[in-house]
């Protein structure tokens, strides 16, 4: 079998804020077409891999490739990689003051060359991609509801059609019904659309129910694996982190029947 390709490909990272230093020597791979979860302790540095990824925080050191350009030195991989990508942070992220399809469209807006017309028939298609009805488009995301919300800022993450995904707790304020159908969204749409996800969560279920692997965050590096191979560490953090009573229940759930 060929080697996967890595979409992405993180090496020797380092970061550090101050004298705090929060990766060292880091590598991280995602390879095309898997649902990658990334999970660590509260302060690992989960969020800020994400960013530095995309390009909002600058590394001390290392190397980042993301469609095997390099993200970090070279200003037209850059371009071409954030063209290539859409983010979900926390909350949706929405601009308040800007209809639910006006939030969709600022995507389109920023990379330029689309009517009106054919932004507004993007936007509605995009909704119903993300299982919202067509009326939620002129609402505000004030009117909608926490989960209506998050796929509202999933349709705009969509807005470009991007091969990679980047979801950053994308669960996190979801009751459990919203949270799994949620889940079931982004496992769907990523079959559909044939998307690479990255997804920080702290949400086990989610962890199950959507990832292909899954990288932890420990000792300033990643450790990578499938949650039953993860679940086999000696590691403390893996261990009290998989090793719960609720992580059991979880990881029998999710054990394939022989
Ligand atoms: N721009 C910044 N400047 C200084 N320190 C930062 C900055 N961004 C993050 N940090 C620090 O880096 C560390 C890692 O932050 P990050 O948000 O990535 O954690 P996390 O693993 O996502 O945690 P959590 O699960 O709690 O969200 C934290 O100690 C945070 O305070």
């Amino acid at each position: 079998m060929a080697a996967a390709e890595n979409i992405i490909e993180v090496t020797g990272l380092r970061t550090q804020f101050g004298r705090q230093v929060i990766h060292e020597d880091l590598d991280f791979a995602v390879r095309r077409g898997e649902v990658m979860g990334v999970v660590g302790g509260s302060g690992t540095g989960k969020s800020v891999l994400l960013k530095e990824i995309i390009g909002l925080i600058r590394p001390a050191a290392g190397d980042i490739r993301v469609l095997g350009g390099d993200v970090l030195n070279d200003e037209a991989a850059m371009r071409r990689a954030r063209e290539s990508w859409g983010v979900l942070f926390q909350d949706g992220a929405l601009f308040s003051s800007l209809t639910v399809a006006e939030n969709i469209q600022v995507p389109m807006r920023e990379r330029g060359g689309l009517s009106q017309a054919l932004m507004d028939e993007l936007a509605l298609m995009k909704l119903a991609l993300v299982g919202l009805p067509a009326n939620a488009g002129p609402k505000f995301p004030s009117e909608l509801s926490g989960g209506m919300r998050k796929r509202a800022g999933l349709a705009r993450a969509l807005a470009l059609d991007p091969d990679l995904l980047f979801l950053d707790e994308p669960t996190a304020g979801l009751d459990p019904i919203g949270a799994a159908d949620f889940d079931e969204l982004i496992r769907n749409l990523q079959q559909s659309l044939d998307l690479t996800v990255v997804m920080v969560t702290h949400d086990l279920d989610s962890l199950v129910a959507v990832t292909d692997r899954i990288s932890a965050l420990v000792d300033k590096k990643v450790v990578v694996g499938t949650m039953a191979e993860l679940m086999e560490l000696d590691q403390p953090w893996l261990r009290s982190y998989f090793h719960g009573v609720r992580a059991r229940q979880v990881a029998g759930m999710a054990a394939p029947a022989s």
